[in-house]
C-alpha cells in the first residue's frame, strides 16, 4: 500500500484575549476560545456579532489588533505577526460552495494535494468520495451534482490535504431544512472519523447543537459564554444567552432557601444551590420542557396559542397569575385555544437572574 502523508492532528487551538477589527476599529474584543484534539467548536451569535471576523482571523485573512492565536503552541497571529493562510494547515468550507466548475469532482478534491504522488492522490480521492457517500462521482462535474452533494465534495476537498483544523462559515445555510438535517450529523461523523478538529460559524442554534462539542456564544463582538450545548442551554450565564438559546420566559420569583424559589408556578426545589439569599427578588427562566401537560394535575393553565410540531405540541398557556409560559405536550394531546389544561412543573435546574 502507498505510504500516505501522516495525519497531522491538532492538539490545541487557542485564542487568547484577541481583538480584531477594520480600519483600526475593533469589532471583536477580549475573545478567548480553545478547542482540542478532535473537537468541533462553534461560534454562535446574531448577525453582525463578529463570528466571520473571528473565523477570518483564525484563517489568517485578518490581522490581530491584540492578543494571540496559537496552534499547537505555534503563534499563528499576534498584534505584530500574521502567518499567511497557506502556511497554517487550515482547511476551509464556506456557504457559497465555490467548487471549481471546470474541474471534475476528482480534480476538485485533488486541488490542494501538492507534493503527493499520483497514486496517493488517486487513493485519497477514492477514499474521500466513499467517505462522503459519493463513490464513483470522480469524473462528474460540479454542475451535475445537487447542492448537498456539492457541499459534501467541498468538505472532501477541504479535508483532503489532512489539515489540522477545518473552518466552516455557514456551510449549510444555502441548503433546505430537510437536507441540512441529514447533512449536519453526517458531516460531524465524517470529521470525527477523520479526527479533524473544526470550527463552525452559524447563527442557527439547532445546527450548533447538532455539530459542536464546545459552543461560544457571541454578542456585539464579545464571547459571552463557552460551554457544551447542554451547559449553554441549561446553565446560561446571562439573560442574553438564555434568550438567544432556545425558547423560554422569565417569571418573577422570590428566593425561599438555598435551592428553593417561589414563583407563579408555586414553590420549586432545584437540584443545586443557586447562590441567592433568601428573600431576594429574581427572574426565573422557564423553558418549554420545564412545564409538561398533565391531565391529572390540579394546577391549570389556559391555552392562548399552539403549534403542532409533528411529534409534540407546543402550547402557550396563561397561568392563574396571568403570566404566560410555554408548555410541552405529546402530539396526541390536541387541545383547543381557550381550553384549560393541567400542567406539571418539571423544573430542577434553577436559572435565575436578579430582577432589574
Ligand atoms: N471588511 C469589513 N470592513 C469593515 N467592517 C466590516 C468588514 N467586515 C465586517 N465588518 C463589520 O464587522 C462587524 C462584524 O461582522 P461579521 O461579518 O464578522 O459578523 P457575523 O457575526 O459573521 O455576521 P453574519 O452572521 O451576518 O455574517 C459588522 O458590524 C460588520 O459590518
Amino acid at each position: 500500500m502507498t505510504a500516505m502523508p501522516p495525519n497531522k492532528m491538532l492538539k490545541e487551538l487557542k485564542l487568547s484575549n484577541i481583538a480584531v477589527g477594520y480600519q483600526g476599529i475593533p469589532v471583536v474584543q477580549e475573545a478567548n476560545f480553545r478547542i482540542i484534539e478532535g473537537q468541533i467548536g462553534c461560534l454562535l451569535g446574531p448577525s453582525g456579532c463578529g463570528k466571520s471576523t473571528l473565523l477570518r482571523a483564525i484563517a489568517g485573512f485578518e490581522p490581530l489588533m491584540g492578543g494571540e492565536i496559537t496552534l499547537d503552541n505555534e503563534v499563528l497571529s499576534s498584534a505584530t505577526e500574521t502567518l499567511s493562510p497557506e502556511k497554517r494547515s487550515i482547511g476551509m468550507v464556506f456557504q457559497d460552495i465555490a467548487l471549481f466548475p471546470h474541474l471534475t469532482i476528482g480534480a476538485n478534491i485533488a486541488f490542494g494535494l501538492k507534493g503527493w504522488s499520483k497514486k496517493e492522490v488517486q487513493a485519497r480521492i477514492e477514499y474521500l468520495l466513499e467517505l462522503v457517500g459519493l463513490e464513483g462521482y470522480n469524473e462528474r462535474y460540479p454542475h451535475s451534482l445537487s447542492g448537498g452533494q456539492q457541499q459534501r465534495v467541498a468538505l472532501a476537498r477541504a479535508i483532503a490535504p489532512k489539515p489540522k483544523l477545518l473552518l466552516m462559515d455557514e456551510p449549510f445555510s444555502g441548503l433546505d431544512a430537510k437536507l441540512r438535517e441529514e447533512l449536519v450529523p453526517d458531516i460531524r461523523a465524517i470529521l470525527q472519523h477523520e479526527k479533524v478538529s473544526a470550527i463552525l460559524v452559524t447563527h442557527d442554534q439547532a445546527e450548533a447543537f447538532a455539530m459542536a462539542d464546545q459552543v461560544a456564544i457571541m454578542e456585539a463582538g464579545r464571547i459571552l459564554q463557552v460551554g457544551t450545548p447542554y451547559e449553554i442551554y441549561h446553565e446560561p450565564v446571562s439573560r442574553f444567552v438564555a434568550m438567544f438559546i432556545g425558547q423560554g420566559d422569565f417569571l418573577p420569583a422570590v428566593v425561599c432557601g438555598d435551592n428553593c424559589v417561589h414563583s407563579d408556578l408555586g414553590e420549586i426545589h432545584g437540584d443545586m444551590e443557586h447562590g441567592f439569599k433568601s428573600g431576594a427578588k429574581v427572574d426565573l427562566l422557564v423553558r418549554p420542557d420545564d412545564i409538561l401537560h398533565d391531565d391529572d394535575s390540579a394546577f391549570k393553565g389556559l391555552i392562548v396559542s399552539k403549534w403542532f410540531r409533528g411529534s409534540y405540541f407546543l402550547y402557550r398557556v396563561k397561568l392563574p397569575s396571568g403570566k404566560v409560559t410555554y408548555c410541552f405536550a405529546s402530539s396526541h394531546h390536541n387541545h383547543s385555544i381557550g381550553q384549560e389544561i393541567g400542567l406539571s412543573v418539571n423544573l430542577d435546574h434553577l436559572v435565575m437572574f436578579p430582577t432589574h
